[in-house]
């Protein structure tokens, strides 16, 4: 599997990432799959310890929660040198219809998120029976705001509201969730730059970045096709010049289609739909999917699984992102990091 590894050197930034991370590991023109540890051994013990490596590996944990901490932290700092030099804040306003729990507690984090960066954070909870004119009227007083750099709209809407309609009318220069027809538009055509690129997405482009994993020509498979997630995600990996097949309800075949990929990206809302016989060895796996299912051992009667079967997909993959823990943070962290590139770009500060 070496000479297909689909890792290259890291840049010096993941090879501190790297070093941070739970899991030693030796980087370079062979492959990263690593013996079955979830400790690490001390790293003077890495070699014989790896030179005894014959049968079972196990993935490397790409930690989203580290990298979202990081870029959070390079935030704070450019969000401290906006301040100093031209003295703007700047700002996120969050519209929240309805009492669906799983939405208050995204905004909650998001605000605090917002809060852990200096970043000024408005919100706005409306109950659920608010007309479409209503959250139009918002919108369009954020628009003008000078303070809002980036409006929010939670999704899903309640279902007599008109979607489209409402994330239409945010102005695409405070576009931030990256939704607007003329930014996905954009983002489809060659030679075109959207202003924002939808956050989760982007994320888990960040995390291959991040981890020095090159998408460059490699086979891209995308599970799920929704316009929040799999579909800018794949033109995302085609952006990266990645070969992209995207998999959804209506494909005959989808596990023989996803074996064939050496980057999966999941985003399909089925918990451990994604099983180990569905991946290639050595393919990276990003796995998009939020999914609570009953479990009386915890304490809130329910834990979060992802769209792949984790226990399986570690034995096969050379990486993989945990649920919760890895696509989850970095959309927090893309959102606020497009909060702040709004706000340089509408004060003309570099
Ligand atoms: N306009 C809009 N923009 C969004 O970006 C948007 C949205 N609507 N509606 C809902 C989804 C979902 N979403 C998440 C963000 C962070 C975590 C997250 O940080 N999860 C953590 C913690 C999970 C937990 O323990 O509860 C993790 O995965 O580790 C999850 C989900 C943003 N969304």
């Amino acid at each position: 599997m070496a000479s297909s590894s689909i890792f290259n050197p890291p840049s010096s930034t993941t090879a501190l990432l790297l070093r941070r991370t739970r899991h030693p590991i030796h980087v370079g023109p062979t492959s990263l799959r690593f013996l079955t540890s979830q400790s690490a051994p001390p790293s003077s013990h890495l070699v014989s310890f790896a030179a005894s490596a014959t049968e079972a590996s196990v993935a490397k944990v790409i930690d989203g929660k580290l990298v979202a901490k990081q870029i959070r932290d390079e935030i704070a700092a450019e969000v401290s040198r906006m301040k100093e030099a031209v003295g703007v804040i700047p700002g996120l306003a969050v519209i929240l219809v309805g009492d669906r729990k799983d939405s208050a507690t995204y905004v909650r984090n998001k605000k605090k998120a917002c809060e852990s960066v200096g970043i000024n954070s408005l919100e706005v909870n409306l109950p659920a029976d608010t007309t479409e004119e209503q959250v139009l009227n918002y919108i369009s007083g954020y628009n003008d705001d000078p303070s809002v750099h980036g409006i929010l709209v939670q999704l899903p809407l309640p279902s007599h509201m008109n979607e489209q309609n409402v994330l239409n009318a945010v102005r695409i220069e405070k576009d931030v969730d990256g939704f607007h027809p003329l930014n996905i538009g954009r983002l489809a055509m060659r030679g075109r730059e959207p202003l924002f690129v939808p956050c989760t997405p982007k994320g888990c482009i960040e995390l291959l970045h991040r981890y020095g994993i090159s998408i460059k020509g490699k086979r891209a498979v995308v599970i799920g096709r929704s316009n929040i997630v799999g579909m800018p995600a794949a033109l995302l990996l085609q952006r990266e010049d990645a070969t992209v097949s995207v998999v959804h309800s209506r494909t005959s075949n989808p596990e023989e289609i996803t074996r064939q990929a050496d980057i999966i990206i999941a985003a399909v809302g089925q918990p451990n739909m994604v099983r180990g016989s569905w991946i290639k060895p050595d393919a990276v796996i990003i796995d998009v999917g939020i999914n609570p299912v009953d479990d009386p051992s915890s304490s809130r009667g329910y834990k979060l699984v992802g769209d792949v079967c984790y226990e399986e997909a570690i034995k096969v993959a050379s990486a993989i992102t945990p649920v919760p823990g890895g696509v989850g943070p970095m959309t927090i962290a893309m959102l606020l990091q497009n909060t702040l590139t709004s706000a340089k770009r509408i004060n003309s500060f570099q």
